[in-house]
């Protein structure tokens, strides 16, 4: 069963105490990323921990692996069910942040970025990297799966060839999502909530279809019925 996380990606603690006031009875997960969390920082993760919600972490860390170790680490203390950082950075820097975190939380998913689903073909040619999107998110994902990683953020595009790569068990989370006639925004590689499901994500991330559209509840329930399968 695909599970819904909603990005809270809004500007300060009240906006987002608004949104899980209006949708908590619906969604268990909540996704803080980087505009949410540098300007409120962990106090928006405590008040959705205090309110009994899953947290997703959305800092996407790329550092040495130290720091990213230690970063993944701070962002677990303070309550994050979830956290991500770049497969970009590196086998070392994927394994080091593992190792050294599996073993205080051991039931944390530490998900690895591949291609960012704002990015297509021409995004991986401008920076020299070989190949399709799929075969740049199997490569990163392949890296993510031997350094201990518990799965990927990619778009809807790749779940098939990614599941049939890495096995079931090898978690996929996507965003790109788009209910039918919605605006693609920002994003180049999307899909709806339903494809999505069909193909087998685990998780799928949905912020501006829901947070900013008329009746947010409206689009909660209706991204939820599809994923009824
Ligand atoms: O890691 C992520 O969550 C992420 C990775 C990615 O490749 N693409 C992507 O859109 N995201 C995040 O997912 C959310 C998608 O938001 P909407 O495009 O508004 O649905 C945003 O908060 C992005 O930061």
């Amino acid at each position: 069963m695909t599970k819904l996380i909603v990005a809270l990606d809004v500007d300060s603690l009240t906006e987002a105490e608004e949104a899980v006031d209006k949708l908590g009875g619906k969604v268990t997960w909540f996704k803080v990323g980087k505009q949410l969390f540098t300007a409120e920082g962990p106090a928006i993760v405590k008040m959705l921990k205090n309110r009994g919600f899953k947290v997703f972490l959305d800092l996407k860390f790329h550092d040495i692996p130290n720091t990213v170790a230690q970063a993944v680490k701070s962002a677990l203390s303070i309550g994050a069910d979830m956290v991500n950082f770049h497969a970009t950075g590196g086998s070392e820097m994927m394994r080091v942040a593992v190792e050294k975190n599996r073993p205080n939380f051991p039931d944390a998913e530490l998900i690895a970025v591949t291609v960012l689903t704002s990015s297509g073909q021409s995004v991986l040619d401008e920076l020299h990297l070989s190949g399709t999107p799929e075969e740049a998110v199997l490569r990163f994902a392949g890296l993510a799966k031997n350094a201990g990683v518990d799965g990927v953020v990619c778009s809807a595009w790749e779940i098939e060839a990614l599941k049939k790569a890495y096995g079931t068990e090898f978690k996929v989370v996507v965003p790109g999502i788009r209910p039918k006639g919605s605006a693609s925004d920002d994003q180049k590689r999307i899909m709806t909530p339903r494809q999505a499901a069909e193909l087998g994500a685990d998780y799928i991330v949905v912020g501006r279809p829901i947070m900013k559209a008329s009746d947010p509840i409206a689009s909660v329930e209706a991204i939820l019925a599809e994923l009824q399968l």
